[in-house]
């Protein structure tokens, strides 16, 4: 009943906090389907300092706000893609009036949870995707937030191949601050991968927080294997417990990714015949074979430092930021 009280009052949708925001999520989330298809019209938050324009109580598509396909579409891209990962349509948006454009992610109701927009809400990182507002129209709700019109470090490496190891340090840069701002909260992304890094004119930033948790303590003791295969820690495989430097061996995985052009692992044991890579991750050393040849000595120490398979040794992401890798001197350029 609160939610119809949500639409019947003066702002269906409305600009408000961040708790705001997470308290309509949270409405929506517990809300029957049934009854959200008596809701006829748009409603939900709009963060307040955006600079999207509500004009009396409405934000709807087509008029306020225009979405295009942005010719990516998250699915589950077969057996290295866990199902768990948060799955949705990304589109380019952009407000009719002030022409601000964002990435426009939608999720289908069912599929959910406040956990897609909890941290992006409360937490705020120039090296994290900024939430703009989140609106519920048709079934469906429909995130706003920054856009990385560079898209993603994925679609970089399948149409121009392995990175310049200057592109690679630049990235890495900004993956590390990102991931030093949510560690600091014992934040945990569990999804670092190239496609889930967004590239901008001057920066980069984290995307796809559908599978981030809040650790209580120093480690967190999973119900599901949540991540993508081929970037997945030895020790979140096993199950047992792991903490953030879980992100960090993710990190190390998407850097070799970039660096030879390959996810770790699949060119030694092809994806043809090998439907999972859990079992490999599990038994065999960190994947330092795929690290090219041309790699420098100092990007391969920090690999190492990322990589170690004891996740107390392996360097954090402030240790990784003062790597001599990521500074490289002058005379190196
Ligand atoms: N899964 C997910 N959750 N939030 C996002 C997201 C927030 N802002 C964004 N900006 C750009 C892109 C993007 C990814 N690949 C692309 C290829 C071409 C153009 C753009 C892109 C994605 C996002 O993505």
């Amino acid at each position: 009943q609160d939610l119809i009280s949500h639409v019947q009052n003066p702002g269906k949708v409305r600009y408000g906090t961040a708790s705001d925001l997470l308290d309509f999520v949270n409405t929506v989330s517990n809300t029957p389907s049934s009854s959200l298809l008596e809701v006829g019209e748009e409603m939900g938050v709009l963060l307040n300092k955006t600079d999207m324009v509500i004009k009396e109580g409405h934000y709807r598509i087509e008029l306020d706000v225009l979405l295009f396909p942005w010719k990516l579409t998250y699915k589950p891209q077969g057996p290295g893609h866990v199902p768990k990962g948060s799955f949705g349509k990304v589109h380019l948006a952009q407000d009719t009036k002030t022409r601000k454009r964002m990435a426009c992610k939608l999720i289908p109701v069912e599929h959910f949870k406040p956990a897609d927009v909890e941290i992006q809400a409360r937490f705020r990182h120039e090296n994290i995707a900024e939430l703009y507002g989140a609106l519920m129209w048709e079934q469906t709700v429909h995130l706003f937030m920054e856009a990385g019109e560079g898209g993603s470090v994925l679609e970089k490496l399948d149409s121009c191949g392995q990175m310049k190891e200057f592109e690679i340090i630049w990235v890495s840069q900004q993956v590390l601050r990102g991931l030093e701002y949510l560690h600091s909260h014992k934040i945990i992304h569990h999804d670092i991968k190239p496609s889930n890094i967004v590239l901008m004119s001057a920066k980069a930033v984290l995307v796809d927080f559908g599978l981030t948790v809040q650790m209580k303590d120093d480690v967190y003791v999973p119900r599901d294997l949540r991540g993508t295969e081929m970037y997945m820690s030895p020790e979140l495989v096993l199950c047992r417990g792991h903490n953030t430097k879980t992100d960090i061996y993710s990190l190390g995985t998407t850097i070799i990714h970039m660096l030879s052009g390959s996810p770790p692992w699949v060119r030694r044991y092809p994806r043809t015949a090998y439907p999972s890579y859990l079992y490999i991750i599990h038994k065999q050393a960190p994947p330092l074979e795929d690290i090219p040849e041309s790699c420098s000595p100092a990007m391969r120490r920090l690999l190492e430092h990322a990589l170690d398979r004891v996740p107390a040794r392996r360097s954090s992401a402030t240790e990784l930021l003062n790597e001599e890798a990521l500074h490289p001197s002058r005379e190196d350029q």
